[in-house]
Order: C-alpha cells, then sequence, then structure tokens
C-alpha cells in the first residue's frame, strides 16, 4: 500500500486516484456556472474516502468525472488522474477499460443499473466474459462471490431477473459484480439510501469487508456523516462545489474544525439526548452555482467575517477556513 498522507491533501505522490483542481461548469441562463469550484483530492491504494455534504454539493459530478461520465455540455478544468494518467487524454479504448477493469461504480438504485431482462448470472459475469473467461469459470467466479458475500441459494439466483429480487438482494448482486472484475477502484454513490435500514447496514458491511479483504480502494459518497466514518479512513467534506475540510474518520469528531463539518456533526441523531431537538445546519444547502463567490460556506456560517465574503480560503492543513469555530 502507498504511504498516506496525515491529513489534509498535500500527498499526491502515489495516488491511485487524484482530483486536481478540478473544476466543472454548466451552462446555466445566466452563462456558465460552476458545479465543482476547484476540488483536490487524493485516494491511495486500498484506501476508503468518504465524501460527504448535503444535496447538491456535488457529490455525484465528482464521482461521475472518474469515468468520464459528466453532462456532455460541461466545461471541464484541472484534472483527475487515475494511476497517473489523466483520464481527458484517454481514447474510447482506454475509457473503456477504465470502466470495465479498473474501476466499477455503485449506484444508489440497483434497478437502475442491471438490466431488466437480462439473468442475474448474465449481469454478473458480464465483465469476466468480456475479459475472455469461459462462461463456467465466470459463473464459479460470480457464484463463488454471492456464497461469499452471504447470499442463499445461489444457483437459483443466477437463473432470476431482477425483478424477482429484492431490492437489498439486487444491490448485493451489484456489488459482487463490481468486486468480480477486481477492480482497484469502487466508487459507491449513496449506495444504500434506497433501501431500508437494516439492509442499509448489511449491504454497507459487505462491501466494507469485501474490499478490506481485497484490498480495494473505495471513493464513499454518502450525505450520512455516520455511515462514512464507519467505513472510511478519512472523510471529505463537501459543500458547494468545494471540498472544505478533510480529516482522518477516527478522529472527526475531535478534530473537526470547519463551520460546515461541526453543523454537520451537531445535526447527527444521537448527538443530542434523546428528547431534545437535534439543531440543524441553519439556511438551505447551496449548488456550486448558488454559492457566493468568497468562502462557499460564508451565507450559512455562524462565525463569517467580512473577508470571507470576498476571499476563496484554500485548504491548508485539510481545512478551507481559518477561523476558529467554538
Ligand atoms: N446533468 C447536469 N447538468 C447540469 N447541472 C447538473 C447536472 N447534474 C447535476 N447538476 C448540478 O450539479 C450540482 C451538483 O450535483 P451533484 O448531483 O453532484 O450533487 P450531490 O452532492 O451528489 O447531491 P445529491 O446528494 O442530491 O445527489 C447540482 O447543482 C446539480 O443541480
Amino acid at each position: 500500500m502507498s504511504a498516506r498522507p496525515v491529513d489534509g491533501d498535500d500527498g499526491a505522490m502515489g495516488a491511485l486516484l487524484e482530483f486536481d483542481h478540478l473544476r466543472v461548469e454548466v451552462p446555466t441562463p445566466v452563462g456558465p456556472r460552476p458545479v465543482l469550484r476547484s476540488v483536490s483530492l487524493s485516494l491511495f491504494a486500498g484506501e476508503a474516502v468518504g465524501l460527504v455534504g448535503e444535496s447538491g454539493s456535488g457529490k455525484s459530478m465528482t464521482a461521475r468525472s472518474v469515468l468520464g461520465m459528466l453532462p456532455g455540455a460541461a466545461t471541464i478544468g484541472g484534472a483527475v488522474r487515475f494511476r497517473g494518467t489523466d483520464i481527458s487524454t484517454l481514447d474510447a479504448t482506454g475509457l473503456r477499460r477504465l470502466r470495465s477493469r479498473d474501476v466499477a461504480m455503485v449506484f444508489q438504485d440497483p434497478r437502475a443499473t442491471v438490466n431488466p431482462v437480462r439473468t442475474i448470472g448474465d449481469f454478473l459475469t458480464e465483465v469476466l466474459r468480456e475479459r475472455g473467461m469461459s462462461r463456467s469459470a465466470a459463473v464459479a467466479v460470480g457464484a463463488g462471490i454471492l456464497a461469499d458475500i452471504g447470499v442463499d441459494d445461489v444457483p437459483r439466483r443466477l437463473k432470476q431477473r431482477p425483478y424477482e429480487l429484492s431490492g437489498g438482494l439486487l444491490q448485493r448482486v451489484v456489488i459482487a459484480a463490481a468486486l468480480a472484475g477486481e477492480p482497484a477502484l469502487i466508487l459507491a454513490d449513496e449506495p444504500t439510501t434506497a433501501l431500508d435500514v437494516t439492509t442499509q447496514e448489511e449491504v454497507v458491511a459487505i462491501l466494507d469487508e469485501q474490499r478490506r479483504q481485497r484490498g480495494t480502494a473505495l471513493l464513499f459518497i454518502s450525505h450520512d456523516l455516520e455511515l462514512a466514518t464507519a467505513v472510511c479512513d478519512r472523510i471529505a467534506v463537501m459543500y458547494a462545489g468545494e471540498i472544505v475540510e478533510i480529516l482522518p474518520a477516527k478522529s472527526l469528531h475531535e478534530d473537526a474544525r470547519h463551520p460546515y463539518t461541526k453543523a454537520l456533526l451537531r445535526a447527527r441523531p444521537g448527538s443530542v439526548p434523546p428528547g431534545e431537538r437535534l439543531q440543524t445546519v441553519p439556511g438551505t444547502p447551496q449548488s456550486g452555482i448558488e454559492a457566493p463567490s468568497g468562502c462557499v460556506f460564508a451565507d450559512r456560517c455562524p462565525v463569517a467575517e467580512a473577508d470571507c465574503r470576498t476571499t476563496v480560503p484554500l485548504l491548508v492543513g485539510g481545512v478551507a477556513c481559518h477561523l476558529e469555530v467554538p
């Protein structure tokens, strides 16, 4: 495993995945506006990084940029590098290889991922078959992973179609298919949000256990800080198209310094005694399109000063804020 940065994001040397001042602008009626402003983040082999933040902060855009899946009309600045190669320089073959071999993506809704008319067995073995593995060998690998992750009656499951499986079971199949290709990186975009709470826990536990066993890196996208903290080594907190803080998951509660991270922590269920009202983050979430031009959090920040509205704070030492927040 490569050396990891202690905090912040200064240690890009040897990174598996590197977002380097990634900026994405989309056309709006008032001209191009940024949905990602300047995202810099490195992910190392075998590492799990959680990308957390409210709706519209740009988590999905960041993940999609890895696979070249940004909106066609978007203008892109900066770079996304996988094993040192800028993915914008890849031709169609290179992109296909990246998507089918190096990086797997697990989305929120498994039913949108799996072809509804094909069998589970076909879906599960697709990547391996594309690589030239025989059908029987591919089925053996896929079936082995399903069994490993606790799916019962595997031979029957392989013959079933997606509509015959529950959402939780189908998401396990999607995770099994992602693992079958032995990618170096899994991008998981809110992989359990569409599932009920008990199933959520099981599915996250499977993803966590399997990727640790295999040494697969994980970019785990979630609006749930607690969930991300449970499965990730580091947490990158996003707000309005910017990463405002990056810190080790295990010391998130003690070491959080950004006013937004602190507000998210106070808004967690369980952060107040039973019966007491939760403190929500004041104001409404903003996307990069709407955010002010200085510090993106200035409009909602309880300690913002005049220059916060005019100066963009740099992400230094893991935090993009120079103020001391109680
Ligand atoms: N295809 C698109 N064209 C233009 N703008 C888009 C497109 N997709 C998303 N956006 C905008 O980009 C911003 C970031 O969206 P993104 O989906 O990355 O946020 P998110 O943090 O993943 O939010 P959520 O948790 O709601 O999925 C939002 O303002 C969104 O409206």
